[in-house]
C-alpha cells in the first residue's frame, strides 16, 4: 500500500444470546445489501469502546456497555492508501429491543444458519475464532469489495 494515510478506525459490534447472534442487513451506504456486525467510525475524543457502545446503539437501538474486546481487523483495499483498522467486540449482556435503523435491519441468526454468502467474505474465517470466545488478530487485502487476495489470521492471547 503506498502512502501512510492514518488507518481508519472503526468498530464492529455483534451481540449474542444462547445459540444465536444478531446480525444488521445494512441497508445503504459502505457494505449495503450485506448481514454486518453494528459499527462504524469511532470519534476524535472518544475511546474505541466507547464509539462502539455508541454505533450499536444507533443501529439497534440495544444497550450494551459491558462489550468486550475480541479481535482486531485490518482491511486493506488495493489501490486505496488507507488502512480500515477494525476493532471486534461481543457481548451477552444488553438491554433493549433490535430495532430497525436507517442503516440497517436487525435480525437474530441461530449460529447454525449464519448467511456467509450474504456477508462479507472474511467473515467466514474470523467468526469461528470469535463463536469460541477466542481473541483474534486478522489482515485482509481485497481486491474491490468481494475478493480477498491475501489475508493473515491468528488467535492472540489478549487483543
Ligand atoms: C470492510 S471488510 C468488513 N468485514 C466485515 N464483517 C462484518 N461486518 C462488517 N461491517 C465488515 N466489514
Amino acid at each position: 500500500r503506498d502512502g501512510m494515510a492514518p488507518n481508519k478506525r472503526l468498530t464492529l459490534a455483534f451481540v449474542q444470546e444462547a445459540g444465536r447472534i444478531l446480525l444488521g442487513y445494512k441497508k445503504r451506504g459502505f457494505g449495503c445489501g450485506r448481514w454486518n456486525g453494528f459499527g462504524g467510525k469511532v470519534h476524535d475524543g472518544e475511546t474505541v469502546h466507547a464509539g462502539a457502545v455508541r454505533e450499536l446503539e444507533e443501529e439497534s437501538a440495544l444497550i450494551a456497555p459491558k462489550l468486550d474486546k475480541v479481535g482486531v481487523l485490518m482491511f486493506e483495499f488495493l489501490g486505496d492508501p488507507q488502512l480500515m483498522e477494525v476493532h471486534v467486540f461481543t457481548t451477552k449482556h444488553y438491554s433493549g429491543t433490535p430495532s430497525e435503523s436507517e442503516e440497517m435491519r436487525p435480525k437474530w441468526y441461530s449460529l447454525e444458519e449464519i448467511p456467509f454468502k450474504e456477508m462479507w467474505p472474511d467473515d467466514v474465517y474470523w467468526f469461528p475464532l470469535m463463536l469460541k470466545g477466542k481473541h483474534f488478530y486478522g489482515y485482509f487485502t481485497f481486491k474491490g469489495m468481494n475478493d480477498i487476495v491475501d489475508y493473515k489470521l491468528r488467535e492472540v492471547e489478549n487483543i
